[in-house]
């Protein structure tokens, strides 16, 4: 079995994978000092109750955008899955050229995100992932990573809007009865979800002309099935892109399989 990890600004979501079958996936919060020995607590309390054991782990993966949450997880995973982890980053094999002018500035995060797409997907194809960031990946007609787009996330932006605010209240991100609000917190709540659906429409639109094709659109992330709601883009929403895409990039680099 193979165990990876999404280490996110927010959240670390860590999936188990058999083969290509995503058995199980945890959402932790990202807490960039938690040690090593307290990953061992928590992975061992998550494993004891979906029935499996460290010992049947033969190989894990690591995408980390938190540099200093790395290395308590490769350190749990040498001394208790006593394996050694492959971090995606610079030097790993993805087989997706990078276009990016520094190529160790992309996100290991969006890396795999659009390795998965592009798998499941083919390509050209843009993939995007509503977290802290709202990040777009665009993966061109040959294959390779062409960059993409970096915009605030949907929470943070939000919560930007009622503490900068007095009167406005935190609200659920739902989808309002209409457009047009009649309450603060209807108004609210079109101005989240048409504002993020409109983003990502504009830019798609954009992305698709500056690629001169028609690419598919795949969202993954928290906020990827509420925007999808209201996007007239999104073609796909798919939850586990970035645990996918790092259990490929780990069969590319260790081919005796996971
Ligand atoms: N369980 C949750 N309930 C509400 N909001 C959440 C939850 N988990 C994450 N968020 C919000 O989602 C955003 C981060 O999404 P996430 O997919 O975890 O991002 P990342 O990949 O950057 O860690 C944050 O703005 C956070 O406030
Ligand atoms: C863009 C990101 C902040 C997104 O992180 P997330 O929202 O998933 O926590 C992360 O991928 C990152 O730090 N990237 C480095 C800069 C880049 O990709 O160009
Ligand atoms: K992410």
């Amino acid at each position: 079995m193979l165990l990876v990890f999404d280490v996110g600004n927010t959240s670390t979501k860590i999936g188990l994978l058999q083969g290509r079958e995503l058995s199980r996936h945890w959402d932790l919060s990202t807490q960039a000092d938690r040690t090593a020995d307290e990953w061992g607590i928590v992975l061992e309390v998550l494993f004891a109750r979906a029935g499996r054991k460290f010992a049947e782990v033969d190989g894990a993966a690591i995408a980390c955008v938190v540099p200093p949450a790395l290395a308590a997880i490769e350190r749990f995973v040498r001394r208790d899955l006593r394996s050694e982890p492959l971090v995606v980053g610079p030097g790993v094999h993805t087989g997706m050229p990078i276009r990016y002018e520094n190529p160790r500035e992309v996100g290991a995060d969006r890396i795999v995100t659009a390795v998965a797409a592009h798998e499941e997907y083919g390509a050209p194809v843009i993939a995007i992932d509503f977290g802290t960031a709202t990040t777009f990946d665009v993966v061109d007609a040959a294959g390779a990573y062409a960059g993409g787009v970096i915009a605030p996330g949907v929470g943070i932006a939000t919560e930007a809007l009622f503490e900068h605010a007095s009167r406005l209240p935190r609200v659920e991100m739902l989808r309002p009865p209409r457009v047009i609000g009649r309450n603060t917190v209807q108004s609210m709540q079109s101005g989240i979800l048409y504002g993020f659906a409109g983003q990502v429409d504009g830019i798609v639109r954009r992305i698709r002309q500056e690629l001169g094709a028609e690419a598919r659109v795949v969202a993954t992330g928290t906020y990827a099935e509420l925007v999808s709601q209201a996007s007239e883009t999104i073609d796909a929403v798919d939850p586990f892109l970035a645990l996918k895409g790092l259990a490929t990039v780990y069969r590319r680099n260790r081919a005796t399989g996971s």
